[in-house]
């Protein structure tokens, strides 16, 4: 379903970040990507997000390559793509509802369905009942929470989570990866960057080592 075909990336600086990398993701598949710092990791996500293209090869999503999505395709594209980052990035001056509510209201979503599809993302990540919580009051193993409800109220079918742990204590750190696999359950393929090896091999799912192209 997501397919990499001798996909190489080298950014306008001369840094080559991935080099000649051949991957296939079932749909509904769930993977770690490791490796160490500027490995590619974070590159590998982005191109699947067409926040950078491969300068070689070419990334398929159900057989069809991205190269060929036409300019007006790619806003549609992206709503089928949950992109979750180490810093879940709120905004601080609006509740937690409005936070999650905002890539709904961006689609044009109309009210009761908003509604909705935020209480069904809360309940998701188990903070039901802090929709009027401003993010100042939680914690921040909750500020992530609530950017994986935000990444996850469009109904994604592809989640990208690059280092979305890196903040948090173990335990919370466990808790956001079996909250991932829950989505995985209901049917999204999910790829997740660590360096957190202890975590991802508790979570026994695929692995992918990328190495540092020198
Ligand atoms: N926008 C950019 N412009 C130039 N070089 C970049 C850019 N983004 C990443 N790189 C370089 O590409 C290589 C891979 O970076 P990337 O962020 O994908 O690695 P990573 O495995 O995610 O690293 P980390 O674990 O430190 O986040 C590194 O050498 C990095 O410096």
């Amino acid at each position: 379903m997501i397919e990499f075909k001798q996909v190489s990336k080298k950014y306008p600086t001369g840094q080559l970040a991935l080099y000649n990398i051949n991957l296939t993701l079932e749909a509904g598949e769930m993977v770690f990507i490791t490796g160490h710092s500027g490995a590619g990791k974070s590159t590998l996500l982005k191109l699947v997000a067409m926040l950078e293209r491969p300068s070689k090869g070419e990334v398929l999503i159900g057989g069809r390559s991205l190269s060929k999505l036409g300019r007006g395709q790619i806003p549609n594209y992206r709503r089928r793509i949950g992109f979750i980052f180490q810093d879940p990035h709120l905004l601080y001056d609006r509740s937690v509802f409005d936070n999650i509510a905002l890539p709904l209201r961006i689609a044009g979503m109309g009210q009761s369905e908003t509604r909705r599809r935020v209480q069904a993302a809360l309940d998701k990540v188990g903070l039901t009942g802090r929709e009027t919580t401003f993010p100042l009051m939680l914690s921040a193993g909750e500020k992530q929470r609530v950017g994986i409800a935000r990444a996850m109220v469009n109904k994604p079918t592809i989640i990208l989570a690059d280092e979305p742990t890196g903040n948090l204590d173990p335990e919370l750190a466990q808790d956001i990866m079996f909250t991932f696999a829950q989505f995985n359950e209901l049917g999204a393929t999910v790829m997740i960057a660590s360096h957190d090896h202890g975590l991802v091999e508790r979570m026994k799912k695929r692995t992918i080592v990328l190495q540092k192209v020198d």
